[in-house]
């Protein structure tokens, strides 16, 4: 019997120091091919002319969802890459670190008789899906939703996305066992991750104290715990 792709997703999924390792999915070649049927299964009679992904896990699923879905790929861009032509762009709302990504589409990529479907690995604060469906409609473009492995949405993150099909929620996830990695006991293993960055900081020692960047400390959002000893 073919193995399920969530069951794949969560036989190949880790976290290593605390970040989710999404990439280790995309290793197994028995994990990508039922990650990305599955993915695209719901949307199969759905009108779709093209999938849209945000870069970087966005543009490996949604370019692999577009091909097993017969049709073409629209690439969000994050970072500064070169990009020719015209472009749709939006500053998004701060996303799962806080982060504000400029989001760039090429103008010339949709018409008004398109209906895009975004395909990621992941959704968490949904700012970035919705400011892709802002891009698409501001296009003139239909927008079918969203199809992710991981839904880590709320509520009202879900609102503005449209409809969303995932092939786990966030709950289904193993727990990160914060004292095995360290191995010691640091505390107690009830993390689902320490995604959330702490974004820039500032040390109030020094003249005029130090400022900087931290991605190495993360709060664990979970159990309100600062990791590393450092404000936000
Ligand atoms: O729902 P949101 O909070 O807006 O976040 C969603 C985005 O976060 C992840 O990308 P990430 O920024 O980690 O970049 P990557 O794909 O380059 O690793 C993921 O692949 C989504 O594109
Ligand atoms: N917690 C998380 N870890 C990795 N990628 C993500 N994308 C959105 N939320 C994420």
């Amino acid at each position: 019997m073919t193995k399920a792709a969530r069951d794949l997703v969560l036989e190949n999924f880790a976290w290593i120091h605390g970040h989710a390792d999404v990439w280790a999915i995309f290793r197994d070649a028995t994990a990508l091919n039922a990650v990305v049927k599955a993915l695209v299964e719901p949307f199969k009679d759905g009108g779709i002319t093209a999938v849209c992904g945000v870069e970087s896990r966005g543009f490996l699923l949604g370019a692999a969802a577009a091909v097993e879905l017969g049709v073409g790929f629209i690439p969000v861009r994050k970072g500064e890459g070169l990009f020719p032509g015209e472009k749709v762009e939006r500053r998004a709302a701060p996303d799962y670190r806080q982060q504000r990504n400029c989001l760039r589409l090429q103008r010339h990529a949709l018409t008004p008789d398109d209906k895009v479907l975004l395909v990621d690995d992941w959704i968490e604060t949904g700012n970035q899906a919705a400011a892709v469906r802002a891009m698409v409609s501001e296009c003139g473009s239909g927008w079918a939703g969203c199809s992710v492995i991981i839904d880590q949405l709320s509520e009202e993150g879900r609102q503005a996305v449209g409809p969303v099909q995932a092939l786990l929620a966030f709950s289904d996830l193993p727990l990160y066992q914060v004292e095995e990695e360290a191995g010691r006991e640091v505390r107690p293993a009830v993390s689902r991750g320490l995604n959330c960055w702490l974004g820039p900081w500032r040390c109030p020692v020094g003249p005029g104290g130090l400022t900087g960047e931290t991605p190495g400390h993360e709060r664990d959002r979970r159990n309100g715990d600062i990791a590393s000893g450092v404000q936000r």
